[in-house]
């Protein structure tokens, strides 16, 4: 038996390296770091319970809300660190900002700052850790702006308020029954697996692709009776299946880990929903209204709209995820406009995602576009029998 030659994911960063002679290497130093945390975020999901990581609020729920307004696991605390530690002290950062963290993070004086940012969600899926469902980390790489690289100042939140189409490189670790860890660099998207025995990601997937068509769909259906009207029209459609407009059936899929559902899409097409809706929008600091604003007036753009603005965070989740997708062959979207067209207002601003193969997502964005556009072309009364009806 021959054994199969396989690059690491060293490997693979130094032969897209070559298309940027003048590259210093800080940039493939960054990923290899980001790489360690996963490993070492991997090693403490493993473990689970054995080392006691699991569950739990950090604290007692009153004190453990993160910034969002949610519960901080545990592991959310950890891989936060883990990703904080690994990363900060290689010079190769001109700061962090993090789900987990209220603030932007800032390099310590006693260490060398550089030019890049990197922006990430520890751990996503948390609420899946104590039933030893798939989570998983995500991260993005930004340019800090130039005056910040040249004074080497503090990074601030405007710093971050990049749209998606800068990123230069975004990717995910899965923790999975294998951990993986995808990545994109701005050049398509490669796979890699933790061969736990060397230690090292291995390129297993090297030219991900999403299909362009697919026959399955995510989203959480007990949020149907607030979702708008251009998303219930498209979730009736696919439950109508073979007898319905779109003339074939649908499967549905629900992991309520977007990282995992993002990998499925990657790994065989799909489309994820997770839109903005009518629910009151979350009271989270992201979100709370200014003194004296009001849902449909004064305040920051983020709550001058009535309704939530969906959950996914922006910064952490949408444009990175976004980026892999389109990377792929893929398409990301608000249901609106592009996702990575989108110019971010807040460091944990929140924006509804619709993701996955390119043709169901422009067929979404086309129902909110044209929102009046409601009559089916092979049976005008379909409508009429809206399975999620107002
Ligand atoms: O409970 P819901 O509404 O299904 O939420 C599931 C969603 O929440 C998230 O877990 C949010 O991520 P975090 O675990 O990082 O907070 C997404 O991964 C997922 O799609
Ligand atoms: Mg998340
Ligand atoms: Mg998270």
């Amino acid at each position: 038996m021959t054994t199969r030659r396989r690059f690491t994911l060293t490997q693979y960063l130094i032969e897209q390296r070559r298309r940027f002679p003048s590259a210093s290497g800080d940039f493939n130093a960054l990923v290899l770091d980001v790489a360690l945390a996963c490993k070492a975020i991997a090693r403490s999901v493993a473990f689970g319970e054995l080392t006691g990581v699991l569950g739990n609020p950090v604290v007692d729920v009153a004190t453990s809300l993160n910034v969002q307004g949610e519960e901080q696991k545990r592991l959310d605390v950890i891989s936060n660190e883990y990703f904080t530690q690994m990363t900060e002290w290689g010079g190769h950062l001109a700061g962090m900002a993090s789900e987990e963290m209220d603030e932007p993070y800032q390099i310590p004086d006693t260490l060398q700052r550089g030019k890049y940012m990197l922006v990430f969600d520890p751990l996503d899926g948390s609420s899946n850790i104590d039933v030893n469902v798939t989570v998983g980390s995500i991260f993005s790489i930004l340019r800090a702006p130039q005056e910040v690289i040249d004074s080497g100042r503090d990074v601030v939140e405007a710093d971050f308020l990049q749209p998606g189409a800068q990123q230069l490189a975004a990717g995910y670790a899965l923790y999975g029954p294998t951990t993986m860890l995808v990545l994109t660099v701005g050049n398509g998207v490669a796979g890699f697996t933790l061969d736990p025995n060397l230690g090292q990601f291995m390129l297993t997937h090297p030219n991900m692709t999403v299909p362009e068509d697919t026959q399955e769909f995510a989203i959480n259906a007990s949020n149907s009776r607030f979702w708008e009207a251009p998303v219930k029209r498209y979730v009736d459609e696919c439950l109508a299946g073979k007898t319905g407009p779109r003339g074939k059936d649908f499967n549905m899929r629900w992991i309520a880990s977007m990282v995992a559902e993002a990998h499925r899409i990657l790994m065989r097409g799909g489309v994820f929903m997770y839109p903005r809706d009518n629910r009151p929008p979350p009271n989270d600091a992201a979100h709370r209204l200014p003194p004296g604003g009001d849902l449909l007036g004064s305040g920051p753009a983020q709550v001058r709209t009535p309704g939530n603005p969906g959950r996914l965070r922006l910064l952490y989740e949408a444009n990175p995820v976004g980026m892999l997708i389109e990377q792929a062959g893929g398409r990301a979207s608000t249901g609106r406009e592009p996702m990575l067209k989108v110019r971010p207002s807040g460091l944990h601003q929140r924006i509804g995602l619709v993701f996955g193969s390119k043709n169901e997502v422009e067929r979404i964005e086309r129902y909110h576009a044209e929102p009046q556009a409601f009559k089916d072309e092979r049976n005008p009364l379909f409508a009429e029998r809206s399975l999620f009806r107002d």
